[in-house]
Formats: structure tokens, sequence, C-alpha cells
């Protein structure tokens, strides 16, 4: 069994690449970065380490590493002949990747293969794998599109697992939290005989993506943009702060709020549920950075992202939704040079109105929310 990864990055390699591993396939990392792709060609393994107190370590072998910048025609041969496609390559990345996989695609059905497989993205959003599939189809012909109805599923999923950025000698090496969770829409997957060990096949993912993105990328990120507002680095240092810890809580407390109401989440669980995930962001093995967790702050202001969805829906539940105005404001404020979309934000901010840089980044149209976030925003 073969799967072609896209991303041999943290999350890439430090859980995508564990799960297919144990799961008996061989890999191909898919990724532009050469010390990783040299060296994933050269040692053909890479080791995981768990951050805990007994450091378990994990060997993944039967890997190897292709070039999707230098190598193209190598890339639509994996994808042509694996028995699964996966992505962990970042939202923004998706597009720029979905030509080559419409072409190994084509591939496969030009080479007559019948079984089915799945195109799986595993990134932080809502419906990545079906708006990867929509940039894949304006590469297809109408042969290959009644190919893919037939035969390729693009189920969505949700994966947690905190991967922060690695500096270690070896390129290859990850250090990984203990948890884990990777769950698959099981009614949009088409390679039924493939079903992976620790991974979950649900019938309806949308409470499952929404709790994970709206508990523990909310929650993190509100962390992280209010550890940045008090200068903290890292988000061990952030959490360690009541201010910040207060945030937390304060916006988890919303998103709690409006999962439990609009899905029927028992509320003594979800209270379990946000408890362990402050435990997590609180982990002493992990050191990571704020400027990760809070990277591509545009895209987090996203109209379905983590911070704009959860005060759309919590209004119209009736619901409060303060803290997460607050910390909408402090990511207004997010001045990370290293970070392009933060640099663009507030090169933005200088040239337009706090107002048409609110509507023109979250898409909002509701001008009672619009509002409240200027006011907070003018306040800090
Ligand atoms: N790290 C985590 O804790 C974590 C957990 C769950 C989900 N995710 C999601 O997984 C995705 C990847 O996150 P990450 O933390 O692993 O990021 P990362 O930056 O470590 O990995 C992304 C990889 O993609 C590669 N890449 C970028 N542009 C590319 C291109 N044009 N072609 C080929 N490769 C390209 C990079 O070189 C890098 O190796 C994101 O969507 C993220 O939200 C991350
Ligand atoms: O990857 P992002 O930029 O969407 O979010 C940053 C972190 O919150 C994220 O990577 C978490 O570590 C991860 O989602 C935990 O499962």
């Amino acid at each position: 069994m073969k799967a072609t990864h896209f991303g041999a990055g943290n999350i890439g390699r430090g859980f995508i690449g564990e799960i297919l591993h144990e799961n008996g396939f061989a890999i191909d990392f898919v990724d532009i970065n050469e010390t990783i792709i040299d060296a994933l060609r050269k040692r053909n393994s890479y080791e995981i380490e768990l951050a805990a107190q007994e450091k378990t370590h994990i060997t993944v072998d039967q890997v190897t590493g292709l070039n999707n910048q230098k190598e193209p025609d190598a890339v639509i041969d994996s994808v042509a002949t694996s028995d699964i496609i996966t992505t962990a390559i970042g939202p923004n990345v998706l597009p720029i990747i979905a030509e080559l996989i419409a072409k190994g695609i084509q591939k496969r059905r030009q080479e007559g293969n019948q079984t089915p497989t799945d195109v799986i993205a595993c990134e932080n959003m809502i419906g990545g794998s079906q708006i990867l599939l929509e940039k894949v189809r304006t590469y297809l012909t109408e042969e290959d599109l009644t190919y893919v109805e037939n035969t390729v599923g693009f189920p969505n999923a949700a994966v947690d697992r905190i991967v922060p950025i690695q500096q270690h000698e070896d390129p290859l090496f990850v250090s990984v939290e203990p948890f884990c969770e990777w769950l698959v829409d099981d009614t949009q997957s088409k390679a039924k005989q493939i079903r992976l060990d620790n991974v979950g096949y649900v019938s309806d993912l949308a409470p499952y993506i929404e709790r994970k993105l709206f508990s523990v990328n909310t929650g993190h990120a509100t962390t992280a943009y209010t550890g940045a507002h008090y200068n903290y680095q890292t988000i061990g240092e952030a959490i360690a702060d009541e201010r910040v810890l207060n945030q937390l809580k304060a916006v988890l407390k919303e998103t709690g709020d409006l999962l439990i109401n609009k899905w029927d989440f028992p509320r003594e669980k979800h209270e379990q549920y946000i408890e362990k995930i402050v435990e997590r962001f609180k982990n002493p093995y992990i050191s990571d950075d704020v400027s990760r967790v809070a990277r591509t702050p545009i895209r987090k202001l996203g109209y379905d992202e983590r911070f704009i969805r959860p005060i759309r829906e919590a209004k119209t539940y009736g619901l409060s939704y303060q803290a997460l105005v607050d910390v909408v404001a402090m990511i207004l404020q997010y001045d990370e040079p290293s970070d392009e979309e933060s640099v663009r934000l507030q090169e933005m901010l200088k040239e337009k109105d706090l107002t048409e840089v609110i509507q023109d980044v979250t898409g909002l149209t509701d001008n009672t929310i619009i509002e409240e976030i200027v006011e907070k925003a003018g306040s800090n």
C-alpha cells in the first residue's frame, strides 16, 4: 500500500505520517523544502518523539521525498499509483497543488485504474477536502469528472495534534504532543476498502470539525494573540499569565455555549473537553511559539474561520460573543514583521478606514458586529 502526502512539515511528518505508517503504507512526501525532501530520500525513515515525561520514540520508515516544483511528473505518477492521497500543507497552499492532484487523477483514469481512492485534506478549515475538489475540478475534463464521481472521494477531515515548529539538528526529527485525533467524513469517502486504524470515520463531520476548530483553534489563537498583546513569545509563557488564561476561558465559554446549543454536546462532557485543551496548551514538554499559533492573521479572520463564524452564529442564537470580539480587536493589532499576512494587515490599516478593513478581511456585512469590533479596536 502506498500513500502520497502533500506537505512534509510538522503535522505531515508528526501525525499523518505516523498514522499512515502504522497502517502499513509506504509514503511519498511531496514538498518544496529541499532539506526535508533530500533527507527523506537519503534516509527513507525518520523519528517522532512524544513530548511527555516518558519520551516514547516512533520510527516511520518506507518514506521518500518528491519536490513538486522540480519534479512535477514524479508527483503526478505518485498520485496516479497511490492507494490514498492526503495533504497537510496549509489552506492557502491547497489551490497551488490542485493541478498536480488533478493530473494524477487523470493519469489514474487513463491507465484504467478503477480502484476507488480518497483525497483527504488534513487542514484546519471547514470543508477542506471539498474546497480542494472544487479547485481540482477546474483542471479536469468531463470524462475525468465522471471518473472522479465514481472512484475518487474527497472526504472532509478534522485533525488534532499540537506540533510546534521543530528546531533540531536532524531536519526530520519531530516532537509532538501525545494527544491526537483524526476524523474523516465517511459519507464522502469512496475508498471504503481502506479503513485506517486510529482514524474515526463519522457520518456527520460538522459537529466534530466545529468543536475542534472553535475550541482547540479558537482557544489556541486566543492564547497567542492575547499573549502577543502582553509581549509573550511562547504559548507556555502566555498561558501562565492570569490575564491570558482568563481571556482564554472567557472565549471557550462563549464558543462552548454555542457548540452546546447548536450540536447538543452534553455540557459536562464539553467542559471536560475544554479542561483537557487548556492542559494541552500548558504542556511543559512543548515550546510553541506565539508567532506559529498566530500565523496568517488574515486567514484566521476569515468569514468561516475560528473567530468570525462563532461570533456570527452566537449572535443568531442570542448568545454572548464579547470575549471573541476582544480577541478580534487584538488580531487587528497583531504586528509581526516575519508574518507576511500580519505585515499586509498592518499596511491595510494604514491605508484604509478600520471599518473597510474589517469588511474586506472578515467578509462581515452585519453592521452591529462590525461596529462592536471597531469600538473594541479603537479602545485598545
Ligand atoms: N502543526 C499543528 O499543530 C497542526 C495541527 C493540526 C492541523 N494543522 C494544519 O496542517 C497544515 C500544515 O500545518 P503545519 O503546522 O504542518 O505547517 P508546516 O509549515 O510545518 O508544514 C507545511 C509544509 O508545506 C510545505 N509547503 C508550503 N508551500 C508549499 C508548496 N507550494 N508546495 C509544496 N509544499 C509546500 C512547507 O514547506 C512545509 O513543509 C495547516 O493547514 C495546519 O492548520 C497543523
Ligand atoms: O495551523 P493553524 O495556523 O490553523 O493554527 C495554529 C494552531 O492553533 C494549530 O496548528 C494547532 O496546533 C493544531 O490545530 C492543534 O490540533
